[in-house]
């Protein structure tokens, strides 16, 4: 992220795969992030521990606005034209630190907890970008559903999520690209009236 900074870019867009916890979600939906749980943080985990580099940010970064609201807004309009409704999502990603899933206690503390969605990645890198100022965006691909209950059969597995990974690929290339078409042509308007 701090690489991106230093070579100018000011917005970055980042993907993961997930699991549902909302029992609304199904498998393959795609899931806006609007906030997310750091669930390592509050162990102290955090990739902005240590000396603050001031060059890239401040000692005490808010979080309160880490996914753009605009970006969300330009996103629900672009899967709203590509006809996405009823796959897209906005909620809430919580990241634990892996590599194992979740335990089904643990997936239903995560989800009184307020998480809609559960994943391994993304939330440090967040922290990094909104810390050097950066405009983020994510998506969560809801591969599989979590676990919540013991007398289910079913065990999260790298397979599946790969699996819905491929099927949704075509689509999510889509919604980005979009995105980013939609993205360069305003900026290219605003650029003409100036
Ligand atoms: O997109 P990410 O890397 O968050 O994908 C999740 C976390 C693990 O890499 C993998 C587990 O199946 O999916
Ligand atoms: N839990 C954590 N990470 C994940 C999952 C999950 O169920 N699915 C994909 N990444």
């Amino acid at each position: 992220m701090r690489v991106f900074k230093l070579m100018g870019v000011d917005t970055v867009f980042l993907t993961n795969a997930a699991g549902g916890l909302n029992q609304d979600y199904k498998v393959g939906d795609v899931m806006i992030l609007k906030d997310h749980i750091n669930m390592p943080g509050f162990a102290g985990t955090n990739p902005l521990a240590g000396p603050n580099d001031e060059r890239f940010g401040v000692r005490f970064p808010p979080m309160s606005d880490a996914y753009d609201r605009e970006l969300r807004r330009l996103a629900r309009a672009a899967a709203a034209d590509l006809g996405y409704d009823d796959f897209l999502r906005e909620g809430v990603y919580c990241v634990l630190g892996g590599p194992a899933f979740e335990t089904i206690a643990e997936c239903r503390m995560l989800q009184q907890l307020g998480a809609d969605a559960v994943g391994m990645s993304t939330v440090h890198e967040v922290l990094v970008a909104r810390h050097s100022g950066l405009r983020c965006f994510a998506l969560s691909l809801i591969t599989n559903r979590a676990v919540m209950d013991y007398e289910s059969r079913e065990t999260a597995n790298h397979e599946e999520v790969l699996e819905t990974g491929r099927r949704r690929a075509q689509q999510l290339q889509e919604l980005v690209s979009t995105m980013v078409a939609r993205m360069e042509s305003h900026n290219n308007n605003n650029n003409k009236t100036c």
